[in-house]
């Protein structure tokens, strides 16, 4: 049977896409639904077929999967932002730890039974809501021309007005409606992609979940100080726990966020933060924590609690005895370096972005952490350089690299490096699976590894894996 757009057909869900969309089979003939969760029978529309399989769109459920729950926000299908959030945590949790063992079994060629060997139960959150510590808002108006601020609708640049984003901090919505209502009273415009007029385009708002110290900063296209400046900080300053308000100049036709300069206009330049070693055993906290000082521009991870818990297993899973040389690459502001410096004699962090570096050194004096070094550049670059010139080895090697995983010549130069371990901590289980086989044909073999969920209503998933040498 050829199957065509328009054509309405009763498909059972039977497994979930790496982007959260349900998968079923009519006569071998595969549908892709976005919005479907695995176990619905569902009535769908096809929007684009091919010769063996078509993209859909969800008509009706028709009888509901029992992992199905009630979405706590209501723009969940507009916002591309919670791809799960139709489904229940537990379920949640078991799709991501789905999502890394198949990359592994698919992508790195792993033994089934190896991988569920190795793969140690994935690591839930308390809270799977309120979790994230900053997020970024784009301002605009409506069709009435109304002030609004949200989230981009998925794959566009639409705003879906939302200020109580169900990830984001309670505070975020009292600071979003004190911004338009100011930017109202002030006749202070939004900014207009397609015209490059108006004035404000995002308001960034971080907090230390620590500290509880909160930043605001307002993207902005003029160079100019904001008109009744001083009524805005009158009005944040309210807020218990408003630290810092600051702007950033961004006067450029990109769809970068934030500008390069930034300027303090109340309070301080940055909030402060503390990670703490967590025991692996129960992730029950310890007394042990490092602090940091975020700007407004500093790369900081979105979920506190979850990266003590990432964290403490690859300090665990490095075995650190105190007198281990270590390096950190991909170490942004050196948050992973610095936890591993205090059971290694020295630890190398290796970063493209040259602030994260300026970041990582102060936050290492601001600790009293002296063993440490940073080096700004590709890791690929700086670790054959420091290997093969300056003899710098490595008793240990972390790498944390972004989704397209680590450099081909990153990853030889540590087989030539040669160390006991290596601790791979991954945002992307495909390039992880596959960046393993590397490492494994190279004389590495599996330990131990883990999924730690930092994103709960995403499809997102952490991991972090243990190897150590075959013949080490
Ligand atoms: C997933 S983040 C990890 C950051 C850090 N470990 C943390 O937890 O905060 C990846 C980092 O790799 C950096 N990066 C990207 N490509 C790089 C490269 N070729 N060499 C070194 N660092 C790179 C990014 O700027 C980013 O800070």
């Amino acid at each position: 049977m050829e199957y065509k757009k328009n054509d309405i057909l009763t498909v059972t869900i039977e497994d979930m896409g790496s982007d959260g969309e349900g998968i079923g089979k009519v006569d071998g003939y595969t549908l892709f639904i976005k919005d479907a969760v695995i176990g619905d029978v569902v009535t769908c529309k096809i929007m684009k077929a091919k010769k063996n399989y078509a993209y859909a769109r969800l008509e009706k459920v028709m009888e509901p999967s029992s992992l199905r729950t009630a979405p706590v926000c209501k723009y969940h299908k507009q916002c591309g932002g919670c791809q799960l959030q139709a489904m229940s945590y537990e379920a949640q949790l078991k799709y991501k730890q789905n999502k890394v063992r198949n990359n592994l079994i698919r992508i790195g060629g792993f033994d089934k039974e190896f991988v569920d060997h190795i793969m140690e139960p994935v690591v839930g959150m308390e809270n799977p809501y309120h979790y994230r510590n900053k997020a970024q808002f784009p301002v605009g108006t409506d069709k009435d021309g109304n002030l609004i601020t949200g989230f981009y609708a998925g794959r566009t640049h639409d705003i879906i007005a939302n200020t109580d984003c169900a990830l984001g901090v309670k505070e975020n919505k009292e600071i979003l409606e004190t911004v338009l209502r100011y930017m109202k009273e002030n006749g202070i415009t939004a900014y207009d992609e397609k015209t490059g007029k108006g004035i404000v385009r995002h308001i960034l708002i971080r907090k230390g979940f620590t500290s509880g110290e909160i930043m605001v900063c307002l993207v902005i296209n003029t160079s100019k100080p904001l008109p009744a400046q001083e009524k805005l900080i009158g009005l944040l300053q309210e807020i218990p726990g408003m630290t810092s308000v600051s702007v950033s100049i961004n006067t450029e036709r990109t769809n970068v966020i934030m500008g390069k300069e930034v300027r303090t206009i109340w309070g301080e330049d940055t909030i402060t933060d503390t990670i703490h070693v967590r025991n692996t055993s129960d992730f029950s906290l310890t007394d042990k924590g490092i602090s940091f000082h975020i700007s407004p521009l500093s790369f900081y991870q979105v979920n506190p609690v979850q990266t003590e818990k990432l964290y403490s297993l690859a300090l665990e899973y490095a075995g650190l005895t105190g007198q281990e040389t270590v390096w950190d690459l991909y170490c942004g502001i050196g948050t992973i370096s610095l936890f591993l410096a205090g059971k290694a004699k020295r630890v190398y962090g290796v970063e493209i972005v040259p602030q994260a570096i300026e970041d990582a050194r102060k936050n290492a004096e601001f600790n009293q952490i002296t063993n440490v070094e940073f080096f700004t550049g590709k890791a690929e670059e700086v670790l054959p350089e420091k290997y093969e010139q300056e003899g710098i080895h490595a008793d240990v090697i972390v790498v944390d690299p972004p989704r397209k995983g680590c450099d081909q010549a990153c990853l030889d130069t540590m087989l030539k490096m040669q160390p006991e371990r290596i601790v791979y901590v991954s945002c992307d289980s495909a390039t992880l699976a596959r960046d393993l086989k590397v490492l494994c044909d190279g004389g590495y073999e599996i330990v131990r590894g883990r999924a730690v969920d930092q994103f709960g209503g995403t499809v997102h998933v952490e991991s972090v894996v243990l190897m150590t040498r075959k013949d080490g």
